[in-house]
């Protein structure tokens, strides 16, 4: 069985399969077997760059086929051109494959473009690999040698732009690389171009996380916000509480855009604090805060917009749009003094071990929390609270508020309106009060603390952990970390409107809103409660804004 004897190569096919069982190395079974190479992987039959370029060498003792043995010539044997021209009448085979093959060849361009890792260059250097062996190659002449020669010459140039494309995305590192394509995206819609500015200010504190917001900033986040027209002046903060400062003392037409804070938790809720205490409290409390996180925790922009890296944050404000919130308030009653916040605010063990943490943020950074809350389980005290909380009612109105006065002076009158108040008293191990669910944006399992809470549902979630000892509060984180703390019997989990919460004794009487710790003084009373909507962040979740 030679080739010559088969005549066209289009009549292969209705042979094929007869001879491949028949004769299992013979053309068929060849045939064959190289369709099933090229649907795995399109570029597996071609040669390399290397094959290319060196003639093949004959080795000596090697079995040729008859048309080699009779050809005289040169040792080298000739390009597969000149073969071509001997036996031209084979265009019915190497015609569609050549389509066929530039049609693979560019959805593998494509795939290169559209950066999956596996499909870089070292995927393509590894596909030539895959190779039939000689004893069987030296069977088939002519059909092998036309659809190499034709195909080869359009391949190789196909084959060098996958090579290009997948070795430029391949060398940027995959963290890198959504930037890098988000500032092309950026580049065509640039609103910039459009002459559309909005301006902003940024506040960075440079001691968040890791302190690494400053590069954080300038590196990844500055550039994409420039391009989508951002005009923005940046400020480092110099000492604690600079930022509420700032927020309360800007002149407001210079950045009618809103607030962009890179940091954490803390440095959000110094700009709220900041803009809630102001005199023109009716024109800051619209001014949308925007946030780069660059913090330790980060909870509020990866619960509400679904966000925990500096790059799509930056993407995310370049989108725009605005995500309503609700704010609550935290008042110490006796001093007459109110916080606000946008995540929890919670007594107790983790308000003790937040303050124990602060001794450790210098060495430790994020992980001061983990050293801090092990040495405070390991010398757990008990805390004692008298809690009054007034649950939501099913028939409430959800409306939003008008801001007429100072939110404290409205609170007051709200909370003392009804008095269906619930009082719980005794040993707790936490008490929490979300204003959404919860999820802290580092973990490995990111659990919520609070399920059903969402960021604008008008009221907020009270989490009560009954009880004290180290077992039960092993259990509750345990629980926690697979979402199931609900289900232990001495959780209790309501919606409220005003939570009150009164330290009773020696206990822990320290507050914690926004991993922020505020403390108190003699025996003090938190009193909680809701501004629903008033705050304002800029961008939308992903899903919502997709
Ligand atoms: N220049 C500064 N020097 C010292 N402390 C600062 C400075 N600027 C801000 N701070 C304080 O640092 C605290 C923490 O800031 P931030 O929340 O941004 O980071 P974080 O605590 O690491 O993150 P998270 O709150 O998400 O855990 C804030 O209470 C703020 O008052």
């Amino acid at each position: 069985m030679t080739i010559k004897s088969l005549g066209k190569p289009a009549k292969y096919s209705k042979l094929q399969a007869n001879i491949a069982v028949h004769f299992p190395f013979s053309i068929g079974h060849r045939i064959c077997e190289e369709k099933k190479i090229k649907k795995k992987n399109p570029l597996a039959l071609f040669p390399t760059h290397h094959q290319l370029a060196a003639p093949r060498r004959r080795r000596r003792g090697a079995s040729f086929s008859p048309v080699r043995r009779r050809r005289v010539g040169p040792r080298n044997p000739p390009p597969p051109t000149t073969v071509l021209r001997e036996r031209p009448p084979v265009n019915s085979t190497a015609a569609p494959a050549q389509s066929e093959m530039k049609q693979v060849s560019c959805s593998v361009v494509n795939k290169c473009l559209a950066y999956n890792p596996c499909l870089s260059r070292n995927y393509y250097q590894r596909s030539h690999t895959v190779k039939l062996q000689r004893s069987q190659a030296g069977q088939i002449i002519l059909p092998r040698k036309l659809r190499k020669s034709t195909l080869w010459q359009t391949n190789f140039t196909q084959r060098q732009i996958a090579t290009h494309c997948s070795s430029d995305l391949s060398t940027s590192c995959r963290e890198e690389l959504p930037s890098y394509l988000t500032v092309n995206v950026l580049k065509d819609q640039s609103c910039a171009r459009q002459g559309i500015f909005r301006k902003v200010i940024v506040i960075l504190n440079p001691n968040s996380g890791f302190r690494s917001s400053r590069e954080v900033f300038y590196q990844k986040v500055q550039p994409t916000l420039e391009l989508s027209g951002f005009m923005m002046q940046v400020v480092e903060t110099a000492y604690a509480g600079h930022a509420h400062a700032l927020a309360s003392t800007v002149d407001l037409s210079t950045c009618p855009d809103g607030i962009i804070c890179v940091g954490g938790d803390g440095i959000v809720n110094e700009v709220l604090n900041g803009l809630l205490g102001r005199d023109d409290l009716e024109e800051a409390i619209q001014l949308p805060i925007g946030i780069i996180p660059a913090g330790s925790e980060n909870s509020l922009v990866w619960t509400v917009l679904g966000i925990r890296d500096p790059v799509s944050a930056a993407t995310t404000l370049a989108k725009g749009g605005i995500t309503p919130i609700d704010v609550f308030s935290v008042k110490r009653t006796q001093a007459g003094i109110t916080h606000f916040g946008l995540t929890a605010s919670y007594y107790g063990f983790v308000a003790d071990v937040l303050q124990l943490s602060e001794k450790f943020r210098l060495h430790f950074g994020p992980f001061r929390y983990v050293i801090a809350g092990v040495l405070k389980f390991l010398s757990l005290p008990q805390y004692r609270f008298e809690v009054n909380y007034l649950p939501l009612s099913p028939r409430r109105n959800h409306k939003l508020l008008l801001v007429t006065e100072k939110c404290n002076d409205h609170l007051a009158a709200d909370s003392s309106a009804e008095d269906n108040w619930v009082t719980r008293k005794g040993e707790f191990l936490g008490i929490f009060v979300c204003n959404h669910f919860c999820k802290p944006a580092q973990g490995l399992l990111s659990p919520v603390i609070a399920p059903k809470a969402q960021h604008n549902d008008g009221s907020l979630d009270l989490i009560l952990v009954h009880g004290s000892g180290r077992l039960r509060l092993f259990c509750f984180f345990i629980a926690y970390q697979f979402c199931w703390h609900l289900l232990l019997p001495y959780v209790e989990y309501v919606k409220v409107k005003h939570v009150k919460v009164r330290p009773i004794g020696k206990t822990h009487n320290g507050c914690g809103v926004d991993g922020e710790l505020i403390l108190g003084e003699g025996q003090t009373e938190w009193q909680c409660s809701l501004l629903p909507a008033q705050g304002r962040l800029l961008g939308r979740h992903r899903s919502a804004s997709e």
